[in-house]
């Protein structure tokens, strides 16, 4: 398995305002960027705080694309992943839709009926006991032969796949703009670091957008 975050952040880091809601960060060229890495994606993976905040729909938005993966014998779209421990994704979330193949991942404590409602639509994985096991949830998803990730984010969940060691490569659009604010979800949230800091490596700078693209490999993977 081969795990990419991307992301988009402020020039001060910011991967969204402190109302947390959707906030265009890319422009049209990195927006075309990331829909070809979702096209070469067996699996698009977000944390279900996005799913409350984004409503994402998480599907390849090119037609060519999706023609693409068509002619090569797979689905038309990736498999979307919700990382989703309690069973929170509200049943008329968009990436609860039939344009492909949908992944709960939830922990041993998410409510029974939650489980119901959402096995109506999704496929349910179950990893850890209060919280999804990342390890857990990413073999599974291994095992249904889902071997090419990108994560889409939150500040979050990245965090928790960096403490996993789950990451192999980070792709961050760095746009230009200022968002502030102390409560605003950055990159990589969670408990943080104080020792042990993942380490990357800097493969690739590209400007575009009026910011750069900024490519780094996780060291030791
Ligand atoms: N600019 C960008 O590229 C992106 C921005 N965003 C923004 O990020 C914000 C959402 O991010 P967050 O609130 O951090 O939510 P998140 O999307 O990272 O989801 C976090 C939630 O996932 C669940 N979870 C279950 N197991 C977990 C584990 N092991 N580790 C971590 N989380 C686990 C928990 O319920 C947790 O609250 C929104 O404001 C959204 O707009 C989201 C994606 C991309
Ligand atoms: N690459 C990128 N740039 C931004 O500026 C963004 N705000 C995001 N957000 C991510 O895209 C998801 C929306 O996907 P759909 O268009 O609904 O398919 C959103 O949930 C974030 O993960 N990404």
């Amino acid at each position: 398995m081969y795990v990419v975050v991307n992301a988009a952040v402020s020039a001060d880091g910011k991967l969204s305002s402190r109302r947390r809601d959707q906030l265009a960060i890319s422009g049209d060229e990195d927006f075309a960027r990331v829909d070809r890495l979702r096209a070469d994606s067996d699996a698009v993976v977000v944390g279900v705080g996005t799913v409350l905040a984004d409503d994402p729909h998480l599907t390849v938005k090119d037609e060519q694309l999706r023609d693409r993966r068509r002619e090569n014998g797979r689905s038309a779209n990736p498999a979307r992943v919700v990382v989703d421990s309690n069973g929170r994704t509200p049943m008329d979330a968009a990436i609860l839709d039939d344009a492909a193949t949908t992944y709960v991942c939830l922990s041993e404590n998410a409510p029974v009926e939650r489980r119901a409602d959402l096995a109506d639509r999704a496929q349910l994985l179950t990893a850890g006991d209060d919280r999804v096991d990342l390890l857990g949830a990413f073999a599974t998803l291994q095992e249904q032969g889902l071997e090419q990730i990108m994560v889409e984010g939150g500040g979050e969940l990245i965090f928790s796949l960096f403490e996993a060691g789950l990451v192999d490569e980070l792709r961050t659009f760095v746009g230009p703009k200022i968002v502030g604010g102390r409560d605003a979800p950055t990159l990589a949230d969670g408990e943080g670091f104080v020792a042990e800091f993942p380490m990357l490596e800097l493969e690739e700078f590209d400007r575009l957008d009026g910011g750069v693209l900024l490519t780094w490999c996780v060291e030791g993977r």
